[in-house]
Parts: structure tokens; C-alpha cells; sequence
């Protein structure tokens, strides 16, 4: 697989305030990555020093390809509408008109709209169509989803999921455990400017010795077991069952969410 984005130990201090740690890093092409982190942790500066919009101490960023960033809420001027929005990024960028953008995201009724009318959720699906202006190989998303409904959400998603499968690689920074754990393929912890982690979720989960958690439905009602295996572990609530002959409606196997196998690393760095 070929990296996109190669990071090699990267510095980076706020006067004596050092927040990221000889960092190191690989994202590979068509991936969905995550960057996950408590408040202060150092993720904003991380994106911030990918993108070329901040300086850093010492180390070596190399990104392959063209980038598309998504704005902040506050960066778009409040009476410019949403034909004059791609204008302006495509002057930026120095391509000329991308008439199509707003079509191809379905959000042809932004067009004329006015920013400042839009709704948290235009604004959004308007950032995520600016981004792509150019089509970038490499886009990068802060909290793509925050303030969305339900309906707003999915649709989001199911656009990044086709971004990924057009080959595209994205750079998620977010606080939903939910959202990261749907949609990237790996995820990095940062805590306090170090990396805690890298790898996907079921890695994590091995690593903070995550159990498994069974689930019984009968007629007698919902029993909870935790299990280090699943195999043994079920045959034995099996047969368990069988011989109080009682019928199982419904059994379900998980490992936990990211949410706590994340609180669970985050535990680790605490104590
Ligand atoms: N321009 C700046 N000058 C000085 N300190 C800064 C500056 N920007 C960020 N910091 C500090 O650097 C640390 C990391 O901030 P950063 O915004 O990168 O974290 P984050 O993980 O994105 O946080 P959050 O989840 O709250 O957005 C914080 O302690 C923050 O106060």
C-alpha cells in the first residue's frame, strides 16, 4: 500500500508547551483514518501542520497527491452564497469555475442561498462540497458531522464512505466514538502530543484486554455474561441452557464499543 501522508518525528511547542512528541506516521491510500483525543490533545495542531496552515519545530511531513481541507463554520462570509462560495475556492485554487460540485453533492439549492441562512446542516454538506473542489486525493475533516441531525449524518457518511470508494483518503479528527468507529478503517490516539495508539478498533480492543460481552435473550429474560473466548464460552452457555431447557430467542456478541476501550486506554494513562 502506498503512503499518502508520512509523518517522521514531528515537533511542535506553544512557547514551553511542547504538544506533539517526535510524532510518527503513516496514512495509506483509500483509507478512512481517525484521529481520536481529549480536549488539548493535539489534534487540531496535527491537522493544522498536515495542511500546511501551521508552522512546526523539527521533523519531516510528506504528503503525496492534492489536499482539500473542510472550512470552519466561521471562515465563509456571511452574505456570500453558495455559487459564489465555489467560486471563490476554485479562484484559490486556481481551477477555474467547478460549476458541478453542487450538483454532484445533491445541495443544487444552496446555489443561490444565502450563507448565513443556511442551516447547520447545509453549512456542513456546503463545507464537505468545498473541500472536494479540485477533486483532492487527500481529504481532511474536523468534526464533519457536529451539529447534524440523524438524517444529515447518514447522508454525510454515505458521502465519505464514496468518497473512499472513489479511491479518495480521509483524515477525520472527531469526538464521536460512534462516527469514527462506523467509518475509519484505522484510528490514532493522541495524548498529550504522544501517540497511544494506532491501529483499528479490534486492535484496540485487544489491547486494553477488552472482554467479550454475551447476550442471552429467553423467556426468563436478558442474561449478560463477559467471556475472554467466545467459543468455550458459548457451548457452555449452550448447554447451560439446554439442560434448564430453556429456548433462546436471541444471543448477541460484542467486544465493547470504541467509547470504552478508548475510556479504557485513557484509564491506563491516568493512573
Ligand atoms: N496558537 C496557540 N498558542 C498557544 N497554545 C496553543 C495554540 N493552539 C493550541 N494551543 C494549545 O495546544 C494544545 C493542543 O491544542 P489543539 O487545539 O491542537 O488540541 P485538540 O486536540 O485539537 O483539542 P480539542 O479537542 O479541544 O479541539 C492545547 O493545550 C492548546 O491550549
Amino acid at each position: 500500500m502506498n503512503p499518502v501522508v508520512t509523518i517522521k518525528d514531528l515537533d511542535k511547542q506553544y512557547g514551553n508547551h511542547k504538544v506533539l512528541n517526535r510524532l510518527n506516521l503513516q496514512i495509506y491510500q483509500g483509507e478512512i483514518f481517525g484521529i481520536l483525543g481529549m480536549n488539548g490533545a493535539g489534534k487540531t495542531t496535527l491537522l493544522e501542520c498536515m495542511e500546511g496552515l501551521r508552522d512546526y519545530d523539527s521533523g519531516i511531513i510528506e504528503i503525496q497527491g492534492t489536499i482539500g481541507i473542510q472550512l470552519q463554520s466561521a471562515s465563509l462570509p456571511s452574505y456570500i452564497k453558495g455559487k459564489e462560495a465555489v467560486s471563490l475556492i476554485a479562484g484559490w485554487r486556481k481551477i477555474g469555475k467547478d460549476n458541478e460540485i453542487l450538483r454532484e453533492m445533491g445541495i443544487c439549492e444552496l446555489e443561490e442561498k444565502i450563507y448565513h441562512e443556511m442551516s447547520t446542516g447545509q453549512k456542513r454538506r456546503l463545507h464537505l462540497a468545498l473541500a472536494l473542489i479540485g477533486n483532492p486525493d487527500l481529504i481532511f475533516l474536523d468534526e464533519p458531522a457536529a451539529g447534524l441531525d440523524v438524517e444529515g449524518q447518514i447522508l454525510l457518511h454515505q458521502q465519505i464512505r464514496q468518497l473512499k470508494q472513489r479511491g479518495k483518503t480521509i483524515l477525520l479528527a472527531s469526538h464521536d466514538m460512534r462516527e469514527v468507529e462506523d467509518l475509519c478503517d484505522r484510528i490514532m490516539v493522541l495524548y498529550q502530543g504522544n501517540v497511544l495508539f494506532c491501529g483499528t478498533v479490534e486492535e484496540l480492543s485487544r489491547k486494553t484486554g477488552a472482554c467479550y460481552q454475551i447476550q442471552i435473550t429467553t423467556a426468563e429474560g436478558i442474561k449478560k455474561y463477559e467471556a475472554k473466548d467466545i467459543e468455550g464460552s458459548v457451548l457452555k452457555i449452550l448447554e447451560d441452557c439446554k439442560k434448564r431447557q430453556l429456548k433462546i430467542q436471541d444471543m448477541q456478541i460484542s467486544r465493547g464499543s470504541l467509547e470504552q476501550h478508548f475510556m479504557e486506554l485513557m484509564k491506563g494513562e491516568e493512573k
